[in-house]
């Protein structure tokens, strides 16, 4: 995948003076309009909205329309995106934790390989990627939000990777993605005691770059952050992303079969299950 998007580069680099006039206007991810994608015809940044009620819990087939609308977007040659979500209070609830409960081989195998998709496509992006996170977002969802370049986060609400607390560490492509936006003190801290930070202590910490008042002012304010990126050349902007990122990635990418063994070993151990099975309970009593 990073040989793919270098050589994309590449392809840019001959033939900028095309690219700068191909426009998408809009495009859809399918009929079951899991995500929905909007492209403002003037700035070309897509806004990409999470659209699974009640949670947008991160389910097979909303993994696999986002990775999709990923790949759309990379060969849009998109000028940016901005993910936010269609709840009020939700931006995303994490993995649908029915995908790990009572699991069936074949689909928990594709529900893990279609997350590793999306990461690796979203972290590795050659565009440049915001979240304007309007509500909590807690495990995946905190996942989603900080393979984005600049986070946003509407007051009231909560973020953490807090698998700890779900009594499972995070995934360690889930850990590499955090070390990159915290401190390895703060990362640790945080991923050790699971903590689920309120949006202000998010900005302190530096886990969200700016506090919105709304879902509105959220996404104005990742466009205002996509928008400087007009004065610096596309090329040069994905590189040093990639550069930067580039560990990481080779890290799930060289360990992709590995990774999703360790996923399959552990929802398949019985006390696991039985983990699960009580935590599903205690979230429908709330
Ligand atoms: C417990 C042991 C786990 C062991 C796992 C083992 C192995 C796996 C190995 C590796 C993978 C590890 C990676 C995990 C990363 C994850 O993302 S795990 C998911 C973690 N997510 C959460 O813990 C969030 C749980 N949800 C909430 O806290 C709240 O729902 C909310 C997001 C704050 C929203 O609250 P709100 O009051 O608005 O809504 P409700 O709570 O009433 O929920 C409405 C409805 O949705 C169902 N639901 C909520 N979250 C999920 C979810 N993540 N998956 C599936 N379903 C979910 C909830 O049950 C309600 O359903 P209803 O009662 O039928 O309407």
């Amino acid at each position: 995948m990073i040989r793919n998007s270098i050589n994309l580069l590449t392809k840019k680099l001959i033939s900028s003076t095309s690219c700068q006039r191909t426009r998408m206007r809009c495009f859809s991810s399918g009929a079951t309009n899991l995500v929905d994608v909007n492209v403002n015809d003037k700035t070309g940044i897509a806004v990409v909205t999470l659209n699974r009620p009640p949670v947008n819990s991160l389910n097979l087939e909303l993994l696999t329309d986002l990775s999709k609308t990923l790949d759309e977007l990379e060969s849009n040659r998109s000028k940016g995106m901005i993910l936010t979500s269609s709840s009020k209070t939700v931006f995303s609830a994490g993995l649908d934790i029915l995908e790990m409960y009572n699991p069936e081989p074949e689909r928990s195998k594709a529900f893990w390989t279609a997350l590793q998709d999306v990461w690796l496509k979203l972290y590795g992006s050659p565009y440049p990627t915001a979240a304007a996170i309007n509500g909590h977002s807690p495990a995946g969802g905190c996942l989603l939000a900080i393979c984005c370049e600049y986070r946003v986060m509407v007051n009231d609400f909560t973020i953490g990777l807090n698998e700890t607390r779900l009594g499972i560490s995070a995934p360690s492509f889930f850990i590499s993605s955090f070390r990159n936006v915290l401190s390895t003190r703060e990362a640790e801290k945080a991923l050790t005691l699971g903590t689920m930070f309120s949006s202000d202590e998010a900005l302190k910490v530096g886990l969200v770059d700016e506090i919105a008042t709304d879902k509105a002012d959220s996404i104005n304010k990742c466009e205002n952050f996509l928008l400087e990126f007009k004065k610096v050349s596309s090329m040069a902007r994905a590189f040093t992303k990639q550069s930067l990122r580039k560990k990481d990635l080779e890290e799930l990418e060289n360990n992709r079969e590995q990774d999703l063994q360790l996923f399959l070993f552990a929802i398949n151990q019985p006390i696991v299950q039985k983990g699960l099975g009580a935590y599903i309970q205690s979230l429908k009593k709330k």
